[in-house]
């Protein structure tokens, strides 16, 4: 998951590497240029942006520059004139919602969700989503309690211990360490392109073990684990090590109902032949009928996390669509190409925006190198009428944005062997 580049001096860094270091530079923190402002290539799109300068928290937490009001008018007005304006992004009518299509086969639909439908998301995320049997990524190392999101909200005290350690295996020694601190996903990277069959994933099910638990740690309250989690898995489970889905069992973990009706929802709502180009050839004439997911992650981000570069390769279907939800603090998306060589568009991700990624875009790099700090909107703050499970997901969420990713791994009609 590291550039290869990585060790060298700062000018063999990969174009999407530099963009990276751009962003998770906190010593100069605000005055993010824009797609309209100058400095094209570490310029962020950002289309979800409300209407009034006054309601939107990133301007009121100065992460713009005064000299950035209007912009988004400007764009709108200069795009026919600026010939590196009129590529991206592209609108389109999906349903009742604009969409902007930001490079092939990804769409963006800011503000996607309105303000109810984020807390009742940001509610199931954390309280049912982080239930058993679905994994955390502390399962491994903590014997966690059959709610822990319950003790959390109940401002629980209780030391919850580790798991003891057990023997090492091949496979999996527990000491190699990600090059930098990130998003708590070890994985190996695969070459571009690559895209493993059903056989290859079944071979390395058998090898995978998982990750011993560690000996340094100790034990946690609810309150350090929730901060701690980096993710849970819904539906088919994803082994990190190997990258692949495990698939050995007969049938998944049921993926949450309501989630799969939004990204059905979301997907059937997109007009795909104005969206992929003519001679695209991904089958997306029947995402509108047989799209369902049937796994996904969820992302928690504490403001300080970033997720590098990556492509989600895994799915036996290399293009059908992968719809991912922003929750809370926004956050500075990297959009790249197949080649970690080509220049990635920065992003704005607000909360209530979704990024559907679909067809060649699939295989596009991407990564989040910076959480947008002081970014959270008004909606997330206490309110008298909130339920304790209410409150405790807004509390959690002060200090983080949470994204939520569907996929189908198994393209409807795929015969199981
Ligand atoms: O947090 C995000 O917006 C992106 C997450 C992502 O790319 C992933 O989980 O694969
Ligand atoms: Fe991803």
């Amino acid at each position: 998951m590291v550039d290869a580049s990585d060790a060298g001096p700062s000018t063999s860094y990969t174009a999407f590497r530099k963009t990276e270091k751009h962003f998770k530079n906190r010593s100069s923190q605000s005055r993010l240029p824009t797609l309209y402002a100058c400095e094209a290539s570490r310029a962020a799109l950002d289309v979800s942006r409300p209407d009034r300068q006054e309601d939107d928290p990133v301007w009121q937490a100065s992460w713009w520059g005064a000299e950035q009001q209007n912009v988004r008018r400007r764009f709108q007005r200069d795009k026919g004139k600026r010939p590196e304006l009129s590529e991206v992004p592209r609108e389109v009518r999906c349903g009742s919602k604009t969409g902007y299509v930001v490079s092939e086969g990804c769409i963006l639909l800011p503000g996607y969700l309105d303000n109810e439908a984020q807390l009742d998301l940001l509610e199931a995320a954390l309280s049912q989503y982080t239930l058993p049997p679905n994994p955390l990524s502390i399962s491994t190392h903590y014997d966690l309690p059959p709610n822990l999101f319950e003790m959390y909200a109940n401002e629980s005290k209780e030391l919850i211990p580790t798991l003891a350690p057990c023997a090492e295996t091949p496979e999996s020694t527990g000491k190699e360490k990600p090059a930098e601190r990130w998003i708590g996903r070890k994985t190996v990277d695969t070459p571009a392109g690559h895209v493993v069959g059903y056989e290859e994933i079944l071979s390395k099910n058998r090898q995978w073990t998982a990750d011993p638990p560690s000996e340094k740690l100790g034990s946690k309250t609810a309150g350090e684990l929730m901060k701690e989690m980096r993710w849970a898995n819904l539906g088919w489970v994803y082994q990190w090590s190997v990258k692949s889905y495990d698939f050995r069992p007969d049938s998944p973990i049921t993926f949450p109902p309501n989630l799969s009706t939004l990204c059905v929802e979301v997907v059937k709502s997109v007009p795909w032949d104005h969206v992929l180009s003519a001679d695209s050839n991904v089958g997306h004439k029947a995402w509108v009928n047989d799209y369902v997911p049937d796994t996904g992650i969820v992302n928690f981000y504490q403001t300080n996390d970033t997720l590098m570069a990556h492509v989600d390769r895994a799915e036996l279907d290399p293009s059908r669509p992968l719809v991912s939800v922003s929750l809370g603090h926004a956050c500075v998306f990297l959009l790249g190409t197949s080649s970690r060589d080509d220049q990635p568009l920065p992003i704005i991700l607000r909360s209530g925006d979704v990024l559907v990624m679909s067809g060649t875009g699939r295989q596009n790099y991407h990564g989040v190198p910076r959480i947008m700090e002081g970014t959270l909107p008004s909606h997330f703050e206490p309110s008298e009428k909130d339920s304790v499970a209410l409150s405790a997901a807004k509390r959690w969420i002060h200090g983080g944005r949470i994204n939520i990713n569907a996929r189908q791994v198994f393209p409807p009609g795929f015969k199981r062997v």
